[in-house]
């Protein structure tokens, strides 16, 4: 495994954050680790971006394909600039040469699966196809994400992607009955369940996060 594509159901269901705990999960264990963001929305002149929160987290560094003002879906962002996003084939030049340099490229798509990156219309899925990526799906804790989790997997599995597994992105210090039995649904099912990422661990130190990142996704492939 060389590419790993880091999908959501959502915006905001803790794609960044578990995109660090992976990047130091790897690294403890001896990969050299790099982040691609396709397309990052919402920052505006330097601004820290999803690529900056992994690198304060972790010490992992990355790059952006592309930056855009907007916080929203990269398409209208760019639109809204008239910017041009990058073709499919140029982030697929981009992940490859960050590939020669380390042993794993994290790519963290903007928002959900079918988010369109791309002019024509590409979303992350494509993405993953085109690099052969392997894809961890963030999901929620909360009441909605059995529907929302089984859209995406279905939609990966539509497109001959089998996904490696399900990390919840934020898992919270008191879960209510209904996240306990969502989680135990979700373990249940044919995807395999990596892990659950504490809520706050964000607002932790690198040496805090990197210490107990490891622990948090007991099946990530090494
Ligand atoms: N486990 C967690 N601990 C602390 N904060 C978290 C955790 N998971 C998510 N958050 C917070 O929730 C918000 C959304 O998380 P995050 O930025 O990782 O979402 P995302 O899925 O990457 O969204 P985007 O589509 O914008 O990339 C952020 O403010 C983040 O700090
Ligand atoms: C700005 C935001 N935080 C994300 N980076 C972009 C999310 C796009 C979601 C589009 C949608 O599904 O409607
Ligand atoms: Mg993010």
């Amino acid at each position: 495994m060389t590419v790993l594509v880091v999908t959501g159901t959502d915006t905001d269901v803790g794609k960044t954050i578990a995109t660090a705990a992976i990047a130091a999960a790897l690294t403890a264990a001896g990969r050299r680790v790099m982040v691609y963001k396709p397309t990052q929305t919402g920052v505006s002149g330097d601004e820290p971006g999803d690529v900056a929160e992994v690198e304060r987290l972790t010490g992992v560094l990355g790059e952006d394909g592309v930056r855009l003002v907007a916080p929203m879906a990269p398409r209208p962002a760019g639109a809204l600039e008239s910017a041009t996003l990058p073709r499919l084939d140029e982030h697929v030049e981009r992940v490859t040469r960050l590939e020669r340099s380390c042993d794993v490229v994290l790519v963290e798509g903007a928002g959900g699966l079918l988010v369109e990156l791309t002019e024509c219309g590409e979303t992350i899925a494509d993405l993953a196809r085109a690099v052969q990526a392997s894809v961890v799906v963030v999901v929620r804790s909360a009441l909605g994400t059995l529907n929302h989790t089984a859209l995406t997997l279905e939609a990966l599995q539509a497109r001959g992607i089998q996904p490696l597994g399900v990390v919840v992105g934020s898992w919270p210090s008191d879960p209510s009955t209904v996240e306990v039995s969502n989680r135990e649904t979700l373990k249940a099912g044919e995807v395999p369940m990596l892990g659950a990422i504490p809520a706050g661990a964000g607002q932790l130190s690198r040496a805090a996060f990197v210490a107990r990142a490891p622990g948090w996704l007991t099946q990530l492939p090494r």
